[in-house]
């Protein structure tokens, strides 16, 4: 299972009996607010953000039903149309039409539209009124309609469609009494629709005519749009500017280090030190000795090093949410557009690279908006350079350890805060790069526009800030519980074996001579030139199931070693390692492969073994390389 992302098993329903209302799906164009309109009524959480593609697989979950029965309510990716042009949009329109496999026929649709752009949004709704289902129109973002002086009259509207229709906030919650009111008629014995309710709807696949139309409608409706565009456009000329685009961006990054590490550090220290004394107070309760080696010396000691990060990974989680919900991270794909197509690469892959921050498994998920088969293949096998959140405890613990604590500009620029952006650089570079390469030999294709609607700009609500931060520190738990908590005691068994038999009685061998010392030295000549002792090999090989277990390792091992028992993780580091050993496994950190879910997303997505294998290898040679590379410079420079 993807560790950093939730999945949710989910059975599908038999097929609806005649008459019976079972399965309802939401539709809508991309950004309209199903997602959240789904966590609604389903009390799911499936991932919201400010930006088209989010969506890219059909989701379902179950909502207080009409009569006695739940009924499954379909999450859809968004779509501008029934002609599907990208992978994700076919879902959308399969499941619509009740062609996907596994997946029963609609009996009902919400669709959902957003009403600050709705001449443009009703186009979706005649091919999709034009399939015969029960349809409720719902008008979502009434809030901002509101509060920034937009109208329409619903009624004309449900009229002009023959459908009804809703104004609602999905994220307030306002209006969606309508959604329970329609699906109690439509659970109602059926009667035949009248003639004069049939629609005139415009030629289906004829999109000048369907522009015409919507045209018509949002003006025999009395729609008004909201007066925001002039005040974002103003924002935008500055945002999207050549010049200061590019600039703000950089120094809106650098900010957001620079407030992890000045704010998140001390934050983290502190609850460091709350963790270890949680293992002082506990030490006495636990009677037998060995028993207090494993569970303190050996888990505790290993799951307490990465959890001590996760106040860091927190504050940087929120200011990420602060600028995806407010609409800012989508522009930020538009500024690097040009970068994108230099490289060769579609402007879409932007969205999937930036989103890969939390995780490169749904990343490469999203991937499924591009439409070209090789610029997507091209997508993927460059997304694990960016930077992911498996790895900030690791980079965080280096740098505490390694990097002073100096800093220029009257404190903007802290040297910690920019080594980790010259982390994130790296993999960007690393990235774009390869993705060069890859375009200009085995993955050549023709130049597809870039369009990306831009979202609205928002105000960022408490309520999803929290969501997410719950989100994520779930997330980060689990793994603690899970993939971390089995290593750590696997490593503490392997550290305490084999038991030798000696005069003295049955004794436990020193660490360099247990079995998880013998393994580490098999493979110390392959990784020495690269600064890195047997220990780190260990952490090296064990991070292959997540990368953060690197960090849990070291904690296990330097619990086991009496010499380094008492000393805290980053002054035991200083024992084993130097600058540009230090740096050299960042770097190594920064490139190489190292996580099993990845390669099984590639596998899935480009059907066939062939892509992973060919990035885990080219993966591994440019870090071990870079790594090598890194560690000689450093250390000739005496630095
Ligand atoms: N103010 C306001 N924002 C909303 C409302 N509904 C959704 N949003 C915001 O709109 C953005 C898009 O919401 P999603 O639910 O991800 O939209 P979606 O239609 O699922 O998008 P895709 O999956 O990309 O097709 C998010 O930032 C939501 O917080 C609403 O009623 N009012
Ligand atoms: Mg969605």
């Amino acid at each position: 299972m993807n560790p950093c992302c939730e999945t949710p098993a989910f059975e599908a329903p038999k097929t609806s009996a005649p008459g019976q209302l079972r399965t309802v799906v939401l539709i809508g164009p991309p950004n309209a607010g199903k997602s959240t309109l789904f966590n609604r009524l389903t009390g799911l959480r499936q991932k919201v953000a400010n930006y088209p593609g989010v969506t890219v697989e059909q989701r379902m979950g179950l909502m207080a039903g009409v009569g006695r029965d739940d009924l499954t309510l379909v999450d859809l990716p968004g779509v501008y149309s029934l002609t599907p042009y990208s992978e994700d949009a076919r879902v959308a329109v399969d499941v619509l039409k009740g062609k996907m496999p596994g997946t029963p026929k609609p009996d009902a649709v919400l669709l959902v539209l957003d009403s600050l752009h709705l001449t443009r949004q009703l186009m979706l709704a005649a091919p999709v009124l034009s399939l015969g289902l029960p349809t409720l129109v719902l008008l979502n973002m009434s809030d901002l309609m509101e509060s920034r002086g937009g109208s329409i009259d619903t009624l004309k509207l449900a009229r002009e469609l023959g459908a009804p229709v809703a104004q609602i906030s999905a994220t307030h919650g306002t209006g969606l009494d309508a959604v329970p009111l329609f699906l109690n008629q439509c659970a109602l014995p059926r009667t035949a629709q009248k003639a004069d309710q049939l629609l005139t709807l415009p030629v289906l696949g004829n999109a000048a005519s369907t522009h015409k139309w919507a045209a018509q409608v949002s003006r025999k409706t009395d729609y008004k749009a909201p007066l925001s565009a002039e005040s974002s456009r103003k924002l935008d000329n500055i945002l999207l500017h050549r010049i200061w685009g590019p600039l703000l961006f950089l120094v809106v990054v650098i900010g957001v280090f620079e407030v992890v590490f000045s704010i998140g550090q001390p934050l983290s220290d502190g609850f460091g030190d709350l963790l270890g004394d949680i293992g002082t107070w506990v030490r006495p309760l636990i009677p037998l000795t060995w028993l207090q080696s494993l569970l303190l010396d050996g888990v505790w000691k290993g799951i307490s090093s990465v959890l001590v990060f996760l106040p860091q990974i927190l504050l940087l989680f929120l200011f990420i949410g602060v600028l995806e919900d407010s609409g800012y991270l989508a522009r930020a794909a538009l500024i690097a557009d040009r970068v994108m197509r230099t490289v060769g690469l579609n402007g879409k892959a932007f969205i999937p690279l930036l989103s890969a921050y939390a995780c490169a498994v749904p990343a490469i998920m999203a991937t499924r908006t591009i439409e070209n088969r090789r610029d997507r293949i091209a997508t993927i096998l460059v997304t694990p350079f960016m930077t992911c959140s498996a790895r900030l405890p690791v980079y965080m613990l280096l740098i505490a350890a390694f990097v002073p604590n100096r800093s220029y500009l009257h404190g903007f620029l802290g040297l910690r805060a920019m080594t980790m952006l010259g982390l994130y650089l790296a993999g960007f570079v690393a990235a774009m790069t390869t993705a060069h390469l890859l375009k200009s030999s085995i993955l050549k294709s023709s130049e597809t526009p870039f369009i990306l609607e831009l979202p609205q700009y928002r105000r960022p609500t408490l309520r999803s800030l929290a969501l997410r931060l719950l989100d994520r520190a779930r997330i980060f738990l689990r793994q603690a519980g899970t993939v971390i908590l089995a290593v750590t005691m696997a490593l503490w068994v392997l550290a305490h074996l084999p038991i030798i038999h000696t005069a003295q009685g049955w004794t436990i061998p020193e660490l360099a001579e247990s079995l998880v010392g013998r393994l580490g030295h098999f493979i110390e000549p392959v990784i020495a030139p690269l600064g890195f002792n047997w220990k780190i090999g260990i952490g090296l090989i064990s991070s292959v199931l997540a990368r953060e277990v690197m960090v849990s390792t070291m904690g296990t091992l330097y619990g086991a070693d009496p010499g380094t028992q008492a000393l805290n993780l980053q002054t035991a580091l200083h024992h084993d390692m130097t600058l540009g050993g230090a740096l050299a496994l960042m770097i190594f950190f920064a490139f190489a492969m190292q996580c099993t879910s990845t390669m099984a997303v590639v596998r899935r997505e480009t059907n066939s073994w062939k892509w992973p294998a060919l990035q885990f290898s080219y993966m591994l040679v440019l870090a071990y390389v870079s790594a090598f590379v890194v560690n000689h410079v450093v250390t000739a420079l005496n630095l």
